[in-house]
């Protein structure tokens, strides 16, 4: 099992290019175990909807990074308190689905700090009816990916202001998270350490029947490629919203000129059909907003600028702008 060092590196785009950049580009027949910590992000799952999952407007406004990763499950939240471990090793079908082999090592160094923690279900670590870890993998033909969460110190408010969506009757077969109950492992440690530490006991347990411990630096070359990786996949709105799964959005609200009704059909993020329902007493056809906004993403910046070109008022009489497009995108219950 090769240690990969990459202390330090916080920005979650950059992580998460690193892990697939490892299981894509080093040699097979080697382990690779490697660890990183996130700036305050959702880390979405490959096939999630990505707007079904998050809170847009608190993440924006509060500068959340939103990341999809290539491994399935549901969406989580990393902050500086939440360390990530990752096992990289060769496809093994008998290991695939199953969170045991590689969560070992954590739970036996969680129980030798004397938290009692123990695998539940298929995915969690749980201490008691608390949540502390959630697991997820990914294989290609020749090499899996085995990583989880560990909350040591997270500020949990968040976990609630970030996964939490009002957005109102969304259907899609994106996979749903699994909402639970999460708890720091700090409450549970009788000594308090630090997450510094608390990482080196677990690489002291992952070690524990190895003959070495080697540590492996990236050359310049091999961050180039992890940047590239970065920059064409992770930094891109294609990839973290627009790859979520199709799905459609069924929208009414009261005006006082009556009662407006949208339904959107999302594909890849981007609006493939729009129709507008209502008794309207504007001077336009709606069928113009229509157009104007299919081939748009679904995405707030993009249906406000699309709307700029166009007066409201002029299709449905006394509704104004902002009001619109809360309509079509606003995250009020409605
Ligand atoms: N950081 C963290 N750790 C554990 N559980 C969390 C976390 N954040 C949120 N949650 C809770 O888990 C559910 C989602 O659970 P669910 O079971 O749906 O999803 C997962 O656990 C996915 C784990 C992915 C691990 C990867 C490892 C490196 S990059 S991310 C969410 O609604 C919250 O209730």
């Amino acid at each position: 099992m090769i240690f990969i060092e990459n202390e330090g590196v916080n920005d979650p785009h950059l992580n998460l290019a690193l892990e697939e950049y490892i299981l894509r580009n080093f040699d097979r027949g080697d382990d690779y175990l490697l660890f990183y910590i996130n700036e305050p992000s959702i880390i979405i799952g490959r096939n999630q909807n990505t707007l079904e999952e998050i809170n847009q407007s608190y993440t924006e406004e509060n500068g959340v990074h939103v990341v999809r990763r290539i491994s399935g499950g549901g969406a989580v939240y990393h902050d500086l308190g939440n360390l990530n471990f990752s096992f990289i090793t060769d496809y093994d079908n008998t290991k695939l689905n199953n969170f045991r082999n590689f969560t070992r090592p954590v739970v036996n160094a969680l129980n030798a700090m004397g938290v009692e923690a123990e695998l539940k279900g298929r995915n969690d670590i749980l201490v008691g009816d608390k949540k502390i870890s959630g697991n997820a993998q990914f294989s290609s033909v020749k090499r899996m990916l085995s990583h989880g969460t560990l909350l040591f110190d997270c500020d949990l408010s968040e976990v609630q202001n970030t996964l939490n969506v009002k957005m109102s009757k969304i259907q899609s077969k994106g996979h749903k998270s699994v909402r639970s109950r999460v708890a720091n492992i700090t409450e549970f440690l009788p000594e308090p350490i630090d997450i510094k530490s608390f990482r080196k006991k677990i690489i002291e347990e992952v070690y524990r029947d190895q003959e070495n411990f080697t540590t492996y630096h990236l050359t310049e070359k091999e961050w180039d490629g992890v940047k590239k990786l970065k920059a064409e996949k992770y930094d891109q709105w294609d990839w973290n919203y627009g790859k979520s799964p199709k799905f459609n959005i069924h929208r009414t609200k009261r005006f006082a000129v009556g009662e407006i009704d949208v339904r959107i059909f999302v594909e890849k993020g981007t609006i493939k059909s729009l129709k507008i329902y209502g008794d309207f007493f504007g001077k336009e056809p709606v069928e113009n907003i229509e157009e104007i906004l299919e081939g748009k993403r679904y995405d707030l910046a993009e249906i406000t600028q699309a709307l700029e070109t166009i007066n409201v008022e002029d299709y449905f009489g006394n509704v104004e702008q902002p009001e619109f497009i809360d309509l079509l995108y606003g995250e009020d219950e409605l």
